[in-house]
């Protein structure tokens, strides 16, 4: 008889195992879903810990990497149960720091067990069968949401309620649709190579700040002054207004210039006091594709293993992530 394969289940806490607290206070995680339907499979549960996703911190992230390098070598595939609000922080976390053979796939819910719409058992069976599926290994951490496949790199929530919360720039990379009870699963792209990274520590102070029409740089001093680096969620291409550009001039610690712009690149082309250009000059490192939240996870897994500015410069320019 072949053996059945083996599916760690990892239960972190979210809508996916919430329900109405007894005490009307309102949503709270109280019990971890079970995957229905997944015949012949040996399923095995594991519940570190059952957390709203706001309370999810990078110390937690650590302790479910080497969660899952335990469970890794007896395991042909882990799924991981994630509140949805930071799940891509987490599963970009992952995806920076794992380094294991067997599929790992995120995934979660927008609606909770007592709702008409309860969308956590077909999020949970479909990401059993993508983390159980050869074609998923080498792609790094998965996240399944609404039958979409997204790649932890690009993956992002996009709606507060919608089912379909998930998008990103440039989209899904793969589809999980069921045939009565075949799992039918295509892959839009190849895997790609990705660089891990071993950081000593996850402890590293780093903070976000968010650009607006008419900031002046209201409290960039005091965040420079107490964190190891920042990030700027900056306009469009990479800009700020012109009284960033002294502050970041005079800071000597790592200065990310990410975008609060949806999609697309960063990119130092302007030239105005404060322009792209002009801030890459003063010594800021543009985020490439990666949001704010994600340029600042990169952020402190690269401080936490030691690099200097112009290391972290050099993986931020050559998309080493
Ligand atoms: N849909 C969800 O899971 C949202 C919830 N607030 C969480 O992230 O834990």
């Amino acid at each position: 008889m072949p053996t059945p394969p083996r599916l760690a289940v990892i239960h972190t806490g979210g809508t996916i195992a919430s329900r109405p607290s007894p005490d009307g206070r309102g949503l709270t995680p109280q019990q971890a879903p079970s995957v229905p339907g997944l015949d012949g499979v040996q399923v095995h549960d594991v519940q570190p810990f059952s957390l709203p996703s706001p309370h999810m911190t990078p110390a937690h992230m650590g302790q479910l990497a080497a969660l899952i390098e335990t469970l890794a070598p007896d395991h042909d595939g882990i799924v991981v149960t994630h509140g949805t609000d930071t799940l891509e922080e987490t599963a970009f976390a992952l995806h920076l720091t794992l380094n294991v053979p067997v599929p790992v796939v995120l995934t979660g819910s927008m609606r909770h067990a007592e709702e008409i719409s309860w969308d956590g058992p077909a999020n949970l069976l479909d990401a059993a069968h993508v983390a159980l599926h050869p074609s998923s290994r080498e792609r790094g951490p998965l996240v399944v949401i609404g039958g979409d496949i997204f790649d932890a790199r690009t993956v992002t929530k996009i709606h507060t309620t919608a089912v379909d919360a998930f998008g990103g720039y440039p989209g899904p990379i793969g589809r999980i649709d069921r045939e009565g009870r075949t799992p039918r699963l295509h892959y839009f792209a190849r895997p790609e190579p990705r660089a891990t990274y071993r950081p000593a520590h996850l402890n590293a102070r780093v903070e976000i700040l968010y650009a607006y029409a008419g900031w002046t740089g209201e409290g960039y001093a005091e965040a420079a002054a107490r964190a190891d680096g920042l990030v700027i969620a900056a306009l469009g291409t990479g800009n700020l207004p012109a009284e960033l550009l002294p502050l970041i001039r005079a800071t000597d610690k790592p200065v990310i210039i990410a975008t609060r712009t949806h999609a697309g690149p960063v990119l130092p082309v302007y030239g105005y006091a404060g322009g792209g250009a002009t801030l890459v000059g003063a010594g800021a490192i543009p985020a490439s594709f990666l949001n704010a939240h994600k340029a600042r996870l990169l952020l402190l897994i690269l401080l936490g293993q030691g690099l200097t500015r112009e290391q972290i410069r050099a993986v931020f320019e050559r998309d080493e992530f």
